[in-house]
């Protein structure tokens, strides 16, 4: 019998995020762009994010079209009751360190880089730019490495800068000079304040730990062999300008949620639009697709401020005065944990939630990006997480960013002063505020907005399509990937 011709195995990917909601979701869209090139892939989580996966965004049937890929889960060293929000969130860091970091060398040692029948060990790493054990393993073994850092290139470029900051004595912010402008972050000389610095800079003390860790963990960004960032080319060139000055192997393939749309429909798995499943860690209420589609076109703010934010008691009732005040219909996501006290829930008044009825509706989480691609949507007031500002900017939906922590604050003051396509509320709270920046956003300079935030979705869908920036970064990635195992 003549010898079978056997096709070479594909190159193998360990994908591998920080296991919280805004890093799962997007690299969980990297994970299935690159199944979709026919890559194996890898995706190493958290048990506690994968339990919440499974629970809340039935992830298997999402993946079962794509062969090459697996789950494989880890302990983020949290006990099961920790918070995993609010001011505790910043514990994961420590935790990783001293858990899931020996935890990894070691699985993947017992596994041969995660090696089967059919599949090769592990021919790459692309890691959470804020993971470096992960990193620390790929150079000892000589495994290329990719960081993938989730952030905007705006926040990721002021982190890497701490250093100079430190040095210049802009941090730590002590909460005057917080209008002085930072003069050590090449690019944004002219506009970037102290108090937009990412939050990791409000500490008491430059030696904090909260500051030293993600000061270490960009700046060892380098090592790497390449760098992608979820972003595109028109949105924030020069920017990337001076990092690639620093990392030149940058790969800009974002937004990543419209790119996979995108390279979906070309795959032709599909003939409408589709709503790709979602990564939620939470169950989404569909019911306010039906809300929405009571009221007319752009009459809508749907307010939301991502998986982490805690609000005090007394913000939550700022926020619902200045909205109800507005005058504006609202849909507003409360997470089941996103008020400050022991037991959530139970922690929403009974005045807002009855006084809410008339113009308003609550849910617990949302379908979010197919409520800010609703016709209903005319404003998004939120916390500036990437993943929201991105979606918001492709939906063609202006902002009012209350940001709350980490790269917020610097995406807020790019979204005001940048691009144009939203006011920043950032360090305030208060409800004749919230009413008055709600009216500007909604009515009084709705069409300024909607213009420049029009303009900035076209580039976004632009950059994602057939020849756009971030499709042929991403075609270059892939076969970087390959030419590995060449
Ligand atoms: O009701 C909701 C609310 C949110 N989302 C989704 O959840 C994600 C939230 O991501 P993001 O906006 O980035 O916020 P966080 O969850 O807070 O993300 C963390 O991770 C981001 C990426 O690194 C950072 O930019 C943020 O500051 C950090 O808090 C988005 O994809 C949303 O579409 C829903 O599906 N339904
Ligand atoms: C909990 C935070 C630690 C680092 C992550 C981050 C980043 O700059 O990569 C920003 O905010 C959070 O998403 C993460």
């Amino acid at each position: 019998m003549g010898h079978q011709q056997q096709s070479p195995l594909p190159p193998h990917v360990l994908i591998f995020p920080l296991p919280i909601q805004g890093h799962v979701n997007s690299m969980l869209k990297l994970a299935e762009l690159l199944s979709l090139a026919a890559v194996d892939v890898t995706f190493l989580v958290s048990d506690f994010s994968h339990r919440r996966l499974l629970r809340h965004a039935d992830i298997h049937s999402r993946f079962s079209r794509y062969p090459g890929f697996r789950f494989k889960t880890i302990s983020d060293g949290l006990p099961d009751d920790h918070p995993r929000a609010g001011e505790r969130i910043m514990e994961i860091m420590p935790s990783i360190k001293n858990v899931t970091a020996s935890l990894f060398k070691e699985m993947m040692v017992a596994t041969d880089c995660f090696r089967s029948d059919g599949r090769r060990p592990v021919t790459c790493i692309i890691a959470d730019g804020v993971l470096s054990f992960a990193g620390d393993f790929a150079v000892e073994k000589g495994i290329p490495l990719v960081y993938f850092r989730t952030v905007s290139a705006c926040s990721f470029w002021a982190c890497f800068c701490f250093q100079e900051i430190m040095e210049a004595g802009e941090v730590p912010l002590k909460g005057n000079g917080m209008d002085l402008l930072v003069k050590s972050v090449p690019g944004m000389e002219g506009f970037l304040r102290r108090r937009d610095l990412p939050g990791f800079c409000r500490v008491d003390e430059v030696s904090d730990p909260r500051f030293q860790v993600i000061k270490t963990e960009t700046r060892q960004t380098p090592r790497a062999q390449a760098v992608i960032l979820n972003t595109f080319e028109n949105l924030e060139g020069p920017v990337l300008s001076h990092i690639r000055t620093r990392m030149p192997n940058l790969f800009t393939i974002g937004p990543l949620h419209s790119h996979l749309k995108s390279r979906l429909l070309k795959e032709k798995t599909t003939t409408t639009l589709p709503s790709t499943a979602s990564g939620s860690f939470w169950e989404e209420d569909r019911s306010c697709i039906e809300w929405l589609d009571r009221k007319p076109p752009k009459s809508v703010i749907y307010v939301s401020f991502g998986s982490i934010t805690v609000l005090s008691r007394d913000q939550l009732m700022e926020f619902w005065y200045g909205l109800v005040n507005s005058g504006q219909y609202f849909l507003w996501v409360m997470r089941p944990d996103s008020i400050a006290g022991k037991d959530g829930k139970s922690q929403i008044p009974a005045e807002i939630s009855e006084g809410t009825k008339e113009r308003g509706y609550m849910v617990g989480w949302a379908p979010q990006e197919e409520v800010l691609n609703h016709h209903a949507i005319g404003g998004f007031l939120t916390h500036s997480g990437w993943n929201s500002t991105l979606e918001s900017i492709v939906a063609g939906v202006p902002m009012i960013c209350w940001p709350y922590f980490a790269d917020q604050m610097i995406n807020s003051r790019f979204v005001s002063e940048v691009w144009k396509i939203g006011l920043d509320m950032k360090d305030t709270c208060d409800r004749a505020l919230i009413e008055k920046m709600v009216r500007d956003l909604m009515v009084v300079r709705k069409d300024e907005f909607i213009r420049s935030v029009d303009r900035m979705a076209k580039m976004a869908r632009e950059a994602v399509s057939g020849r756009g920036s971030s499709y042929c970064n991403l075609d270059g990635l892939i076969e970087y990937v390959r030419s590995m195992v060449a």
